[in-house]
C-alpha cells in the first residue's frame, strides 16, 4: 500500500477552482516533490491531505486512512509542516515542543524527553529556552519541522520547508528528510527550489492550474529537447567547433561557457565525442538545469500552448 494516495481530488473556493483534478501516489518510505507555479494549488492540496480542508470530490488515503471520514487516524500518523509557523509566541522552544507532545497524549516526562530529542535533531539547543517569537525565519522553520515530527508520524507533509534556510541548514534539512525516508516515512515536500528537491526527492508530482500532470506527459517532457552547458579551457575554439558541428544554434556564450539546445541524450553524447575528437579542451558538459526544472518548464510551456 502506498503511503499517500490521491485520486481525482478537486476543491473550489467559490468561483476559484484551486484544485481541479489531482491524482498521484507516493510510495511508502519515499520522498516526493510537489512542484507547481504560484497559485497552482499546492497548499490547498496539502491542506486536504492533512485533513484540514475537505475536498469537494475525489479520494485521499494517508497511510491507508481517509482524512474526511477518519481524521483522527490520519492526524495520529501524519505530521504537517505549514509554510508559515503559527505558534505560541511567548512559549520557549522547549515548552512549545513539550506542549505539542502533550497534545498527542504523552505524559509530562515523556513529553519533555521528546522535546529534548527534537531540539537536538533540528539543532535548536542554544535557543531552547528562548521565546519562539524571537526566532529568525530559518529557526522558526526548524521548530516547525520539529513540531511536525513530535508524534513520530508515518507520513510527513512539508510545505516549503527550505524557505528561509541558509545553505548549511538546507543541506541539513535534505539529509534529515532522506534519513526519515530511510526509516520508512513517506514524505511529500512542496518547494519552489527545484535544485533542492532534485537532491532530496525520489519522484515528483507536477501541479499546474489545479491539475496533476499525467505520467505520460511527464515522461515526454523528460525526453524533450533541452539546453546543455559546455565549458572549455579554450572558449573561442569551443564556439568555433560548435558552429562547425551543426548540432544547433549556440544559445548563449558567457563566462560559464556555451549553452546549446540538443534534442536528446544521444545528440549530447555525439556532440561531446565530436568536441573531444576535434581537440577542444572540454572541462564540463552537463544539462543547463536539473531534470525537475527541465520538466517543470516544458510542462508549463505545453500547458500555455494548449
Ligand atoms: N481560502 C481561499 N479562498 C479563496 N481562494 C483561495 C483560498 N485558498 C486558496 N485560494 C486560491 O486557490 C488558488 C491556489 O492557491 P494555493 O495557495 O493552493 O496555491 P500554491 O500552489 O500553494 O501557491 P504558492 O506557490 O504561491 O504558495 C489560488 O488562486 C488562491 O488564490
Amino acid at each position: 500500500m502506498a503511503g499517500i494516495t490521491v485520486a481525482g481530488v478537486a476543491r473550489s473556493f467559490g468561483e476559484v477552482h484551486a484544485v481541479r483534478d489531482a491524482s498521484f501516489e507516493v510510495a511508502r518510505g519515499s520522498v516526493a516533490g510537489l512542484i507547481g507555479p504560484n497559485g497552482a494549488g499546492k497548499t490547498t492540496l496539502l491542506l486536504m491531505l492533512a485533513s484540514l480542508l475537505a475536498p469537494d470530490s475525489g479520494t485521499i488515503r494517508i497511510a491507508g486512512y481517509d482524512p474526511v471520514t477518519e481524521p483522527h487516524q490520519v492526524r495520529r500518523r501524519m505530521g504537517w509542516m505549514p509554510d508559515v509557523l503559527g505558534s505560541w509566541p511567548t512559549l520557549s522552544v522547549r515548552v512549545a515542543l513539550a506542549t505539542s507532545a502533550r497534545m498527542y497524549g504523552m505524559g509530562a516526562d515523556e513529553a519533555s524527553a521528546r522535546a529534548q530529542e527534537l531540539i537536538e535533531l533540528v539543532d535548536l539547543a542554544p535557543l531552547a529556552e528562548q521565546a519562539t517569537r524571537v526566532l529568525s525565519r530559518g529557526q522558526k522553520q526548524r521548530l516547525s519541522l520539529a513540531r511536525a515530527l513530535v508524534h513520530d508520524p508515518e507520513v510527513l507533509l512539508l510545505d516549503e520547508p527550505a524557505s528561509g534556510l541558509d545553505p548549511a541548514a538546507r543541506a541539513e534539512l535534505r539529509e534529515l528528510v532522506r534519513r526519515l525516508a530511510g526509516e520508512g516515512k513517506t514524505i511529500l515536500v512542496s518547494s519552489h527550489v527545484l535544485a533542492e528537491l532534485e537532491e532530496m526527492a525520489d519522484s515528483a508530482v507536477y501541479l499546474a492550474a489545479g491539475a496533476t500532470a499525467a505520467p505520460e506527459d511527464v515522461a515526454r517532457a523528460g525526453r524533450a529537447a533541452r539546453h546543455w552547458r559546455i565549458r572549455s579551457l579554450d572558449a573561442e575554439r569551443l564556439v568555433a567547433a560548435l558552429g562547425a558541428a551543426g548540432f544547433g544554434e549556440v544559445a548563449v556564450v558567457d563566462r560559464l561557457g556555451a549553452v546549446v539546445p540538443l534534442a536528446s541524450e544521444q545528440d549530447a553524447a555525439q556532440l561531446l565525442a565530436h568536441l573531444i575528437g576535434t581537440g577542444v579542451p572540454v572541462s564540463s558538459f552537463a544539462p543547463a538545469v536539473g531534470d525537475l526544472e527541465h520538466v517543470f518548464h516544458d510542462l508549463n510551456r505545453a500547458g500555455g500552448d494548449a
